[in-house]
């Protein structure tokens, strides 16, 4: 089996609809609006926003958040999975009732014991949602910077790409900056090149969030491939989102003969159709990458980690061991 490694997933976007519905039983609430047939509904990007919050809303105590992460974490590794960064939101900790300090301790938690029980390496990227606006995006950095969680070693913004403009989250990403953390920002999925280009001057991030609009401008695809910037691609949701109309459509085979850095990721993967494992079978199927070059997505990944030098230094030893 090829061993795989996840840069970018919503923790909360990872909830399957079984889990969601015991979480509905257990708070006594309807979800017929978002699950329908045991799957998710939505039909664009806004209704998509609203059936995940709505999803969302229902983990709500630790041990909830500890339930999510765990089983998250291992049904990656159960899918070969030996590295996971995964996106955390204290705005959706806040909305249910738990503090962003025990919403981190408890995902934590559940990391921990995923760890213990298949091996799997994980870390958290604090997000805040541009939907929501600059206020909360700073808390966010704040938080953050602060928390002092090992785990958490990253800083990103998320939510609707068409809300808000860079120049607004230059201080955030300051703040999370000299705290030391990794910077991803989502740019170039439901809005053209420029965001990327956006994101890139404003931001100076080392990873983007999709990034595959960036196809619309063959300089700025030098440009990412120049400076190494690496493009956590999620292919399977830009196609259930219509970003792209076919796999065929989609531009991760041009960016990665062009030069830059590409990975796999799931994003949000029951609300997709998805997993981390689907993920790989596109690459394989869809873009012909054979195992030699996934485990080279692998790696890449692995080496744009927001990790120690030991701990990366260990998961590329695992990876090149093949184990
Ligand atoms: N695909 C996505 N794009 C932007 N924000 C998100 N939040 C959860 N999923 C997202
Ligand atoms: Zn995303």
């Amino acid at each position: 089996m090829v061993l795989k490694a996840e840069l970018h997933c919503h923790i909360e976007g990872a909830a399957a609809p079984d889990l969601v519905l015991k979480q509905a039983q257990k708070y006594g609430k309807d979800v017929s609006a978002f699950i329908k047939d045991g799957s998710f509904v939505w039909h664009d990007f806004t209704s998509f926003l609203a059936a995940y919050d709505g999803a969302s809303d229902l983990f709500r105590s630790e041990e909830d958040y500890a339930r999510l992460s765990e089983h998250y974490l291992t049904s990656l590794a159960r899918d070969g999975c030996i590295y996971s960064e995964f996106f955390t939101s204290p705005d959706h900790a806040l909305k249910s009732g738990i503090s962003p300090a025990a919403y981190t301790n408890a995902l934590g938690e559940g990391m921990q014991r995923a760890k213990a029980k298949t091996g799997i390496e994980s870390r958290m990227i604090v997000t805040g949602v541009r939907h929501i606006g600059v206020e909360s995006i700073e808390a966010s950095a704040r938080f953050a910077a602060r928390c002092g969680h090992p785990l958490v070693t990253g800083f990103g913004v998320a939510g609707d790409e068409r809300m808000g403009s860079f120049e607004d989250y230059v201080r955030a990403f300051e703040i999370a900056r000299e705290a030391g953390l990794g910077i991803t920002i989502h740019a170039g999925e439901l809005c053209g090149w420029e965001s990327v280009q956006g994101a890139l001057d404003h931001i100076r991030p080392s990873r983007i969030g999709h990034g595959v609009r960036a196809i619309e401008n063959l300089d700025l695809v030098k440009r990412i491939a120049d400076e190494g910037i690496v493009l956590e691609c999620c292919p399977g949701s830009n196609v259930a989102l219509g970003v792209f109309g076919s796999f065929e459509d989609h531009p991760f085979p041009k960016l990665r003969d062009a030069g830059c850095k590409v990975t796999l990721n799931s994003d949000d993967p029951p609300y997709f159709w998805t997993s981390l494992k689907r993920e790989y079978d596109i690459g394989r199927d869809n873009f012909r990458l054979d195992d030699k070059a996934l485990t080279a997505v692998t790696r890449t990944a692995i080496e744009a980690a927001f990790v120690d030098k030991k701990t990366r230094a260990a998961l590329l030893a695992r990876l090149n061991g093949g184990r």
